[in-house]
């Protein structure tokens, strides 16, 4: 199993860690624009192997594709992350052409790659990534929902003063700071709804912190997170990796499922060998859906920003 992941920076680099700690991967591509970047990473992390006790082979390349030949999954996280204060949205002029250019190198040489979109405005950069590329729609996922739902279940522990382990909940729809729908009507510790030990204001405020988590850590970090993306995206590759058949929120084109066409939004998910195997369709109630209609209007607006 070769996966390759573009850009080798904060949530490149992380995710490379992760992927190799859980020891699923025979090879992981590490490729960066940035001269030696990515070859210095994947040696740092190989220098890990002992200590870690993993056999995936990490390698660098600096732009060169040949390396990536063969993959069986790419991870797309080269672009520029978000400073304190801006939106995601505000990163369309530069990463469209990035991811555009990014994807097509990676069809080049492995026309059969599944392709995990990172880089923001996730939901369009995926939708870009379908637009240009011509590949299967099972086998292009945006990822953001799987860390948006991590953070929701982190927010929820904290106010049910719990282990993270104990809660179980998932939020749909766009990746940004208003789009997320975190769907506290559905969350649970341990079977019991959340909404049997939590009010419907302290409900309300941990819909918002999740919603604005990635804000609150660019705030606090300078540039965006890396951790928690890096162990989400991980989780995506090996499901696929693995044929897991595991359910994730995951950014798909929406061909009429919940009500939405033409665009890429976060919907549940099943992850396999086929990459997205499924949409699964969950009943909403009308609050759920008039917020799902809401985040789309808002992703399609960003859609309309692109040059296709
Ligand atoms: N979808 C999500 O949930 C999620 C989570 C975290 C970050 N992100 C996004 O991921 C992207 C990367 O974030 P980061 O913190 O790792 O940034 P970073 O600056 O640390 O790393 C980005 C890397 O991309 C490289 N790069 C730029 N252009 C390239 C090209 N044409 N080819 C190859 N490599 C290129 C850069 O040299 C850099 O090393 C950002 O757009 C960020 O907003 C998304
Ligand atoms: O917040 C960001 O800009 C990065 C990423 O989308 C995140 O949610 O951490």
């Amino acid at each position: 199993m070769k996966v390759t992941i573009v850009g080798a920076g904060a949530v490149g680099a992380s995710c490379a860690e992760y992927v190799a700690i859980k020891n699923f991967a025979s090879e992981v591509v590490l490729l960066d624009i940035k001269e030696g970047y990515a070859e210095g990473k994947a040696m740092d992390l190989m220098q890990t192997a002992t200590l870690n006790g993993f056999d995936t082979k990490i390698t660098g390349s600096t732009n060169d594709y040949s390396k990536t030949a063969n993959s069986d999954i790419a991870v797309i996280t080269s672009g520029i992350p978000r400073k304190p204060g801006m939106t995601r949205e505000e990163l369309i002029g530069i990463n469209a052409g990035i991811v555009k250019e990014v994807s097509a190198n990676l069809i080049k040489h492995s026309p059969e790659v599944t392709i995990i979109v990172v880089s923001n405005p996730m939901d369009t950069m995926t939708y870009l990534v379908h637009k240009t590329t011509g590949l299967p729609k099972n086998k292009i996922i945006g990822m953001g929902g799987a860390l948006d739902s991590a953070r929701f279940k982190y927010r929820l522990s904290e106010a049910l003063e719990c282990p993270p382990s104990d809660v179980d909940g998932m939020v749909i729809g766009g990746h940004s700071d208003t789009g997320m729908v975190p769907l506290t009507r559905l969350a649970t510790r341990n079977s019991v709804p959340v909404t049997a030990f939590l009010s419907e204001d302290r409900l309300n405020q941990v819909a918002e912190d999740t919603k604005v988590g990635g804000a609150t850590l660019t705030k606090l970090l300078g540039t965006s997170a890396w951790y928690a993306p890096g162990a989400a995206v991980s989780g995506l590759v090996q499901a696929i990796a693995c044929d897991q058949k595991k359910m994730f929120p995951c950014s798909a084109l929406l061909e009429g499922e919940y009500g939405l066409n033409d665009l890429c939004i976060g919907v549940p998910a099943i992850l396999g060998k086929d990459g997205l195997e499924k949409i699964v369709e969950i009943q909403l109630d009308d609050a759920e859906k008039a917020k799902m209609k809401e985040s789309a209007e808002g992703v399609k607006k960003t859609n309309g920003l692109l040059d296709v």
